[in-house]
């Protein structure tokens, strides 16, 4: 099986110091991947240079078998390779369904285009967005709050809003930077549902998270950096009892 995405030996330096060292990984199809390690290990700069930030100083980046090591962040989204941060932030004013609309045109821009070209077609493109906009509100849990602003939201609801809109564009790979924080604990037994049927349904995960309680629970895969290098990868229950993570995390 090819993999989603392939890291090889991807490396940053900042001056003289080494953000992200020769890591290599793979995130497989249907997955769900978490990426930890201590404050500073370089988790980051790892998501950066995977989405396009900013440029591997070495190093390759292949989505779904093609090198995109030096695309732009839009190119990649344009593959399908999603981080809810490149998304502008929430508007406040708007709706929390006309939110996630937004989300569509960051993949379909020449369909749009073409659709608005095609008078009769738009009404019937505009009905079939709506109602997957609603849709993907039901998943994440916020089909009631479908027409309140955004603002009217909690925090939490307002994180779980980006995922629906990530989700509006399709990815074939999301890739969530801390989904977890300032979440409460119901809020986060339900994101990690959440993302897991979001990788039954064929999306894979790639996620930076500080609560381990979210990442032992969710993930299927487990990428520990420390100093920029990768100290272990595996199933959570090993992670979990890695000398060299023990020892990071102490240390
Ligand atoms: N633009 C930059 N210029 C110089 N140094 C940088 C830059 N970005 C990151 N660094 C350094 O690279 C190292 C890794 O930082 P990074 O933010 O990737 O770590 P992190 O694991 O995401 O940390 P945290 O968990 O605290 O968010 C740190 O020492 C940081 O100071």
């Amino acid at each position: 099986m090819t993999a989603c995405l392939d890291v090889r030996d991807a490396t940053r330096s900042f001056g003289g110091l080494v953000a992200v060292n020769a890591v290599s990984f793979q995130v497989m199809p249907r997955s769900v991947t978490a990426v930890i390690g201590p404050n500073g290990a370089g988790k980051t700069t790892l998501f950066n240079l995977i989405s396009g930030a900013i440029a591997p100083s070495s190093g390759r980046i292949l989505f779904e078998g093609t090198d995109i090591t030096r695309e732009a962040p839009e190119a990649k989204a344009a593959r399908g390779l999603i981080r809810t941060f490149q998304l502008v932030k929430l508007f406040a004013d708007l709706s929390a369904v006309e939110n996630v609309k937004v989300g569509f045109h960051l993949r379909s821009r020449g369909g749009l285009l073409a659709a608005l070209l095609r008078p009769r077609r738009v009404r019937g493109m505009e009905a079939a967005i709506e109602r997957r906009a609603r849709e993907l509100l039901d998943l994440v849990g916020l089909g009631a709050a479908a027409d309140l602003p955004a603002s009217a939201l909690s925090y939490g609801q307002g994180r779980l809003l980006e995922v629906a809109r990530a989700l509006a564009a399709e990815p074939k790979l999301l890739m969530l930077d801390e989904p977890a924080a300032g979440l409460n604990a119901d809020e986060t037994a339900r994101l990690s549902s959440l993302i897991r049927r979001i990788a039954e349904g064929g999306t894979a995960v790639l996620l930076i998270e500080h609560d381990m309680h979210l990442v032992m629970n969710t993930a299927d895969d487990v990428v520990v950096v420390d100093f920029g290098k990768k100290i272990a990868q595996g199933a959570p229950d090993r992670i979990r009892q890695d000398p060299a993570v023990i020892a990071a995390y102490l240390g």
